[in-house]
């Protein structure tokens, strides 16, 4: 791998990003050496008080060399800042759009493992603290070490002896800050943990702040809300005292070399094996020397703090993606699933081995008990999961060989719990189809039968709708999210639920339109109530991760399983209610 590469894969950088990194090294180290030269020329000027005499040449020479001193540390200077900040905040945001953009083409699986507070701080929060990494602390740590080194190398000419009592403190300083990586690592990951329980104790109290009061359950939420950001504070102020430990220490014993140059340098002065000036030019460069390398430890010791956000960002750039081909080559729309086996958790299964055929042009019901997979069926069937075994085709092509995005094309979706924006009712609808006129927003709004409720409302169309449509009531969002459905007039239609929410009479009114729209289309519903599914071409009853029967539903009804039983408990259950 090369250094390109490594930076990239460690940093989460792109091409551009890990060589613009190298730039900033570069420039540290140029600053950093600028920095040095006025001791050189301190030395010389040293040289010539001693002597007691300033001959004319030298004293052009001070002159000239203090300008340039000052023109080179000025550019070099500005070199690093534009190298360490400006191409930074440019990467920083390609790094989050990229991880956005990967978000994208990873299985749905993965989501079910974090959650969202823990994705919304590796994309806000690691993300800020590798823009800090990448800014200052690499580029500064590496200027500092290149920058010394040949500081280092440049003092063994001198003498032999000082420089070792200039540099013996160097490694041990950065081993005992190196010896807290094991520490940190375990801290960190820890703190990680706590501030992403935090965050997803405040999302949720936000998000039930209806219910909790509705139960007054706020102080005692509030109690264990407060036990978490507890946890972080305690937790951040123990990593402060950690980190300030391992690095007051290392920088500590950086000071000591002063006081070695010193010592080293009397003895080597009065065996007068070296003299007045090199001793005086130890002193000044050890002090200039270990300035860098103060902040450099620091650095380090934040890098070594990093690992646990360039492992969290590497879990979600190196998560393998689902791919597939743009090309459809489907002859017509039949959904076929074959000896189809899934499970969420290895070792829970949940389909077993279900076949059927959801043919085009007709209706599939797919029924069943709670619990029995009829929302994983409707959610393999649109690849947000990958099956375990067996396969499903479109047409007769392999869906787990066609690009999720491409497959989504065929399909209209309509969830259980429906999605809306925090923008106009028109927009809202127009979700369904990106490019749909005004009108045909309206069309398709006319079919759901959602005008009757936006003609009351004030603006009509243009009315804003709250977040996630929290103004409207389920029926009137689950009939939003039927128009989308309608305005994208896909081939394949999938049906969740979707007429859960909807009273009786509307109810009838969408099975109606439905009945238009899906003329020539696959359509497979999900639905628990026995009258929703009565209209199906043919019905798939789901039990024990298996397809316990398949049929019409009148031959299914007539032969008296499963299918039959639910239509009785269903009509017992309607009979008490209006009862
Ligand atoms: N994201 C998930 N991760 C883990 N297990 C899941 C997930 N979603 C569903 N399950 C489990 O898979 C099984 C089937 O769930 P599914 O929602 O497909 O059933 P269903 O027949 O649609 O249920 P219902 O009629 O109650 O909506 C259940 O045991 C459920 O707990």
């Amino acid at each position: 791998m090369s250094i390109i590469e490594k930076l990239q894969h460690k940093y989460a950088l792109s091409n551009q990003g890990a060589k613009d990194m190298i730039k900033a090294f570069v420039a540290c180290t140029l600053a950093n050496m600028a920095q040095m030269m006025p001791v050189g020329m301190l030395y010389m000027m040293t040289a010539d008080l001693l002597n007691k005499e300033l001959p004319q040449n030298h004293k052009t020479i001070y002159i000239a060399g203090s300008a340039i001193c000052i023109v080179l540390i000025a550019i070099t200077e500005y070199f690093q800042y534009n190298a360490t900040f400006f191409s930074t905040y440019v990467e920083s945001g390609v790094r989050r759009r990229s991880l956005a953009e990967k978000l994208r083409k990873i299985p749905l699986s993965f989501f079910g493992k974090k959650d969202l507070a823990d994705l919304t701080n590796t994309i806000m929060s690691d993300c800020a603290m590798l823009e800090t990494a990448s800014s200052h602390w690499l580029p500064e740590l590496v200027g500092a070490f290149i920058s010394t080194t040949l500081v280092v190398i440049s003092l063994f000419f001198f003498n032999v002896k000082m420089a070792i009592a200039a540099i013996w403190v160097l490694p041990v300083a950065f081993i005992i800050v190196f010896t807290s990586r094991n520490v940190m690592h375990a801290v960190n990951k820890k703190a990680s943990k706590y501030r992403v329980a935090c965050l997803d104790g405040i999302q949720e109290a936000l998000e039930t702040v209806r219910d909790l009061k509705a139960y007054n359950a706020q102080d005692e939420y509030m109690t264990g809300l407060n036990k978490k950001i507890k946890a972080v504070e305690s937790n951040s102020i123990f990593i402060e005292f950690l980190n300030a430990a391992f690095v007051c220490n290392a920088q500590m014993i950086l000071k000591f070399g002063i006081g070695t140059v010193a010592l080293v340098g009397s003895d080597l002065l009065i065996k007068n094996q070296i003299n007045v000036i090199t001793f005086f030019m130890y002193l000044m460069v050890v002090s200039r020397m270990y300035e860098p390398l103060q902040i450099a430890l620091q650095n380090f010791s934040a890098l070594i703090s990093t690992d646990t956000q360039c492992e969290r960002m590497d879990e979600i750039l190196s998560h393998p993606e689902q791919k597939g081909t743009q090309k459809l080559s489907n002859k017509g729309y039949d959904i076929e699933f074959k000896n189809v086996a899934f499970s969420y958790e290895e070792g829970d299964s949940v389909l077993s081995d279900v076949n059927f055929v959801a043919k085009q042009g007709e209706v599939t019901a797919l029924i069943g008990p709670s619990g029995s997979g009829k929302t994983t069926v409707s959610r393999l069937a649109s690849r947000f999961w990958d099956v375990n075994k067996g396969s499903i085709k479109v047409g007769g092509m392999d869906i787990s060989k066609i690009d999720p995005e491409k497959l989504l094309s065929m399909y209209s979706i309509v969830f259980q719990d429906v999605t809306l924006f925090n923008n106009t009712l028109l927009e809202n609808i127009r979700i369904g189809r990106k490019e749909a006129t005004d009108e045909e927003v309206k069309i398709a709004a006319r079919l759901a039968h959602c005008e009757e409720f936006i003609n009351k409302l004030p603006k009509g169309y243009d009315t804003l709708i709250g977040e996630n449509g929290s103004e409207l009531s389920g029926g009137e969002r689950q009939r939003i999210s039927i128009a989308r459905a309608f305005l994208k007039d896909a081939p394949i239609i999938l049906m969740d639920e979707a007429t859960a929410s909807l009273d009786v009479d509307n109810e009838s009114l969408i099975q109606e339109a439905i009945s238009k729209l899906i003329q020539d289309k696959t359509v497979l519903i999900i639905a628990h109530r026995m009258r929703t599914v009565a209209g199906a071409d043919k019905i798939v009853v789901l039990k024990d991760g298996i397809v316990a029967e398949a049929d019409s539903p009148e031959k299914l009804r007539k032969s008296g399983g499963i299918y039959s039983h639910m239509i009785s408990l269903q009509m017992k259950s309607d009979n008490w209610k209006m009862a």
